[in-house]
């Protein structure tokens, strides 16, 4: 199996990129590409750590040779957020970004299962679909907007609150990945209840979370560390889909549109990507209404997306 990391040599990347060296399964190839001249050196330094996943660094002129065969590509390259600015003030640094690793994707890797990590996400899924279909490679089942850091964020919060190992807290979390299009669905975590109060609070916490470490990091990037745990676990997921194992992840991905066309919830993984997304049940009334009143903005989003791509 190899799995491919663009945008390597970054905050998310190289957190990622440790993480998958310590973890991915025996065999695997290790790619990790880019722009940044340390990104060969970024992949020395990794392929001291003993373990049997071979890492091989590539820069700037080798994107074709970094993604060729690949069976799994996990982007994170792109700009990340200031304090003061919103996901979709990235969309103009990093549209473009998106629209040309992906069509490097569609020419050496078409068959690849393809996570999206870049800001805005509502957005450069949309873009990454709309350049996958005219290369003609497209398939909605191999296409992830990464949404993992909101279900593990909404976990640990959820902990917190009532004193429970976070390990054994499950959250689902649905929508999309930007304010309120995150929605954490607090009425459905096993076997706990939430006063009206905690639930708004919570949900607050959860859909301003990346804004929180944006403030705390005062200018020096946004969530690296979380994030790289958190597209670790979903690299991970897809990895073990990929041998057989059948996984649950939750993920932004297009499924019936009966919400949007993009839409995060749960889907199961198996060899070749989704197998399965699975309906989110009932909602409380709470959560009926933040997801109506959110779902215009969510669709905006995406509309952007499939305008840039075929401007
Ligand atoms: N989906 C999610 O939950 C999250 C998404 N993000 C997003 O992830 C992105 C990356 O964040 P960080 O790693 O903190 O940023 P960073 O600035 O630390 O790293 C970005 C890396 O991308 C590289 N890069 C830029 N253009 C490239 C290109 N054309 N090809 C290959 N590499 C390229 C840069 O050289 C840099 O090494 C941002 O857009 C951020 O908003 C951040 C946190 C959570
Ligand atoms: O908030 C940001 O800009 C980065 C991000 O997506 C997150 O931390 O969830």
């Amino acid at each position: 199996m190899k799995v491919a990391v663009l945008g390597a040599a970054g905050g998310i990347g190289q957190a990622l990129s440790l993480l998958l060296k310590t973890q991915l399964p025996a065999g695997t190839e290790l790619s990790l590409f880019d722009i940044a001249p340390v990104t060969p050196g970024v992949a020395v330094d990794l392929s001291h750590i003993p373990t049997a996943v071979d890492v091989k660094g590539y820069g700037q002129d080798d994107l074709d040779v970094a993604l060729k065969g690949a069976d799994i590509v996990l982007i994170p390259a792109g700009v990340p957020r200031k304090p003061g600015m919103d996901r979709s003030d990235l969309f103009n640094m990093n549209a473009g970004i998106i629209k040309n690793l992906v069509e490097a994707v569609a020419d050496n890797c078409p068959k690849a299962c393809v996570g999206i990590i870049t800001n805005p996400v509502n957005t450069t899924v949309a873009i990454a679909a709309e350049v996958l279909k005219q290369k003609g490679v497209y398939d909605k089942n191999k296409l992830f907007g990464v949404t993992t850091l909101d279900v593990i964020r909404a976990e640990t919060f959820v902990a917190e609150l009532k004193g429970l190992n976070p390990e054994n807290v499950h959250v689902p979390v649905i929508g999309g990945h930007s304010g309120t299009t995150i929605l954490p669905l607090l009425s459905q975590v096993p076997g706990i209840q939430f006063s009206d109060d905690e639930i708004k609070q919570l949900t607050h916490r959860i859909q301003n979370a990346g804004t929180e470490v944006v403030e705390a990091k005062a200018g020096g990037g946004s969530a690296t560390l979380s994030m790289g745990q958190a597209a670790a676990r979903f690299c991970l997921s897809l990895a073990k889909a990929k041998q057989g194992e059948e996984v649950t992840e939750y993920a932004y991905v297009e499924g019936d549109g009966s919400d949007a066309q993009f839409f995060a919830q749960a889907v199961r993984l198996g060899t070749d990507g989704i197998l399965e997304i699975l309906p989110y049940g009932e909602l409380s009334d709470f959560e009926t209404k933040a997801k109506a009143d959110m779902l215009d903005g969510l669709k905006g989003d995406i509309q952007t997306g499939i305008e840039f791509a075929n401007k």
